[in-house]
């Protein structure tokens, strides 16, 4: 950056030297007739043109790597505070930070810093010059500085609002949008289509609205900068008549670069009160605490695997009721747990505060010897594989959906998963077995298959306790049944809590428990 700021100050000076010496060439040969223009003015000229170029390659290739970096830094902060998930709504609040916020952010450098830098330093050097030419020549600093600096100001305070404004007028395009095309089979099946279209354009123009809104701002300091600079011009030509016209056509050929260097900068103004506006919202997003934040001081992850929870209460707000009271539950290592229960009895919950998504306002959870608050969520969810009811399955092949379990799985490890798994013959016969593309959320796949590719997923990963919260959610009778005797041997020697609506008899268990009403009671083991 500060290589590419050296390169545009170089340009500048170098446009500078060509114009000042063009115009003193011009003004001796209109007076004196043939003038030899030495071959330096030539070099000057060449210079400028390869030192534009450069300062182009260098600060676009430095802006392009920092936003690269701001990209990577704000999904990072997005997973740290969600790590229970987005939504759709947020989804594209997201995406919409990530892609526009971080786009308008592009221009911060190139656009405002180095043209600013530039008016700043131009600013001593036009007032010797204009001096030198006549003490009143320095009123045309006036216009300069009203171009340079007070109309950008005033822009940035403009667009302030505006630019927040285009900046949530565009996230929620991108979430309406996102969330009509994500349900687009549902949107079709209820005839929707006009209503969803209807929604997705109300954002539409109001976005479209504040973009209006910016152009019409833009043309018009567009246009009073042209004139400012034309005025600037021509006062000093006038002022010039009375003295040396050589150095008049000097001093007037150098303003017309200083001009145009500074030109760009009330536009310049109006993309600053943009910029600021992401990053207000890039910053914004990726700060936001975590919803569960971690231990100042973390003690070593334990040696056992045994899970307790002691007298936990927990609510997911200080308004709504508590999900239970003083709720105590034992599951020893290795042991095989169910926690049945109707919906919304809390069984998720459970899990959530396992995962370390949630935290409860009384009581405490042990893992081993140590209390769970005590230990880094993400050791934490090492050691405790989850399937969901809904897993997500990535528009991918199946050999990366796999990895997500385990990254660096080899060939056989994951043929392995897949056999224990009992899915290992029907990738087999397909003809790009483990490269097969699967469509977005697994849509290439029957339900079955698709819980089945979970569940191997979720045996790659060698961690101790397997926590599966309604792992046949979608499946017929018999293929839960199925699906209930390939768990059953996959998941032998580890810790397994099953939680579930009802159970199917094919299952293996110690202890079966039944969550109502926020209480605990054992219904066999
Ligand atoms: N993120 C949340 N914010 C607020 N309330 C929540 C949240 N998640 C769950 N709840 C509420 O907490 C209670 C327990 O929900 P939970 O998902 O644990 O039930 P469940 O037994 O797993 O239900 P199901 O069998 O339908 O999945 C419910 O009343 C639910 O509405």
């Amino acid at each position: 950056m500060i290589f590419g700021a050296a390169l545009f100050l170089a340009a500048l000076a170098a446009g500078l030297a060509l114009m000042g010496a063009s115009g003193r060439y011009i003004a001796l040969s209109l007076l004196g007739g043939g003038v030899l223009v030495p071959a330096m003015l030539q070099y000057i000229g060449a210079a400028r043109v390869v030192l534009r170029y450069l300062e182009r390659v260098f600060t676009h290739e430095a802006m392009f790597r920092a936003l690269a970096g701001l990209r990577i830094w704000l999904f990072t902060g997005l997973a740290r505070s969600a790590a229970g998930g987005l939504g759709y709504r947020r989804a594209g609040d997201a995406l919409a930070r990530l892609v526009n916020d971080v786009d308008a952010l592009d221009g911060l450098f190139l656009r405002i810093f180095l043209p600013l830098l530039g008016a700043v330093l131009l600013t001593p050097v036009l007032a010797v010059l204009l001096w030198h030419e006549h003490p009143w020549a320095l009123a045309v600093l006036l216009p300069f500085g009203f171009v340079a600096f007070y109309l950008p100001a005033l822009a940035a305070r403009a667009a302030g609002q505006n630019g927040a404004r285009a900046g949530l007028a565009m996230s929620g395009l991108r979430s309406a949008a996102l969330d009509a095309l994500s349900g687009l089979r549902e949107v079709k099946i209820y005839a929707a289509e006009g209503r969803m279209l209807a929604a997705v354009q109300a954002r539409e123009a109001a976005y479209l609205a504040a973009q209006r809104e910016l152009a019409g701002q833009t043309s018009a300091l567009n246009a009073i900068a042209f004139i400012a600079a034309q005025a600037g011009l021509l006062l000093a030509m006038l002022i010039g008549l009375a003295g040396a016209p050589v150095f008049t056509v000097i001093t007037v050929f150098v303003l017309i670069t200083a001009f145009e260097t500074v030109l760009g900068l009330p536009r310049a103004g109006l993309l600053y009160g943009q910029a600021r506006a992401a990053a207000a919202r890039v910053v914004e997003a990726a700060t936001a605490p975590p919803a569960v934040a971690e231990p100042l001081a973390p003690v070593p992850m334990p040696a056992g695997n045994s899970v307790a929870f002691e007298h936990v209460s927990f609510r997911y707000a200080d308004n709504l009721p508590f999900v239970f009271e003083n709720l105590s539950l034992q599951l020893p290592a290795g042991s095989r747990t169910a926690i049945l229960g109707p919906s919304g009895a809390g069984k998720s919950t459970i899990a959530a505060l396992l995962l370390k998504l949630v935290v409860p306002q009384r009581g405490q959870i042990r893992l081993g010897a140590a209390d769970l608050a005590a230990l880094p969520s993400e050791a934490v969810r090492h050691r405790i594989a989850y399937l969901g009811q809904t897993t997500h399955l990535f528009a991918d092949t199946i050999r990366n959906n796999l990895r997500l379990g385990d990254p660096t799985a080899s060939e056989e490890k994951l043929w392995a998963a897949l056999e224990a798994a009992q899915l290992a013959q029907t990738i087999m016969g397909l003809p790009e077995g483990l490269d097969t593309w699967l469509g977005e959320g697994g849509q290439n796949l029957s339900g079955g298959q698709g819980r089945r590719l979970a569940l191997a997923r979720t045996l790659l990963s060698e961690a101790p306790i397997l926590l599966l919260d309604e792992p046949c959610a979608g499946l017929d009778a018999d293929t839960e049944t199925e699906f209930m005797k390939v768990l059953n041997t996959a998941t032998q020697g580890r810790t397994v809590v099953l939680i579930a609506h009802r159970l199917t008899g094919a299952e293996q268990l110690d202890r079966i428990w039944r969550l109502t009403g926020g209480a605990l009671m054992a219904a066999a083991g």
